[in-house]
């Protein structure tokens, strides 16, 4: 299983220690930066991951900025991603049971990285449940 991970600034030092956590586990792990503290644009590094994961290249990815809405919306414009916004380990959970959720985003700015990694361990490890909810998730795309 290959992980993108990425965001912006205010989620930099979590996907530093998140990336070490995974491949720690043993992970194929593709950093999409930003690759130092400095102030950048999210959607620099969300979209590459986002079009990797629509691309079949990356299995699921992890984005991660100070409130995690504006690496979570960037992604949504992909038809091909269902990113969700987490802040509990349930519903890390409940991302894949429910949405087949592909990418988790994470609040680096509201949560602590305890519980940011226990929300990525539960996301990875959680599979979609399909049934009924397979039915809603064929419904979510426009067009
Ligand atoms: O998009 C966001 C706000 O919902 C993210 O949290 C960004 O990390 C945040 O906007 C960055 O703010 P900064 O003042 O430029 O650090």
């Amino acid at each position: 299983m290959k992980i993108g991970i990425g965001g912006d600034h205010a989620g930099f030092e979590y996907k530093n220690e998140i990336v070490k956590h995974l491949q720690a586990q043993g992970y194929e792990v593709e950093d999409f930066g930003p690759h130092s503290p400095s102030s950048v644009d999210y959607p620099d590094h969300v979209h590459p991951l986002a079009q990797s994961i629509e691309e079949k290249k990356t299995d699921f990815g992890i984005l991660i900025c100070g409130s995690a809405n504006g690496v979570a919306i960037t992604a949504n414009k992909h038809q091909g991603i269902r990113a969700g916004l987490c802040w509990e380990v349930e519903v890390a959970e409940l991302i894949r049971l429910h949405n087949d959720a592909n990418i988790i985003c994470l609040p680096a700015r509201f949560v602590s990285l305890e519980k940011s990694i226990a929300m990525v361990d539960k996301f990875l490890t959680t599979e979609f449940e399909g049934g009924r909810h397979q039915t809603r998730v064929d419904k979510i795309s426009c067009n």
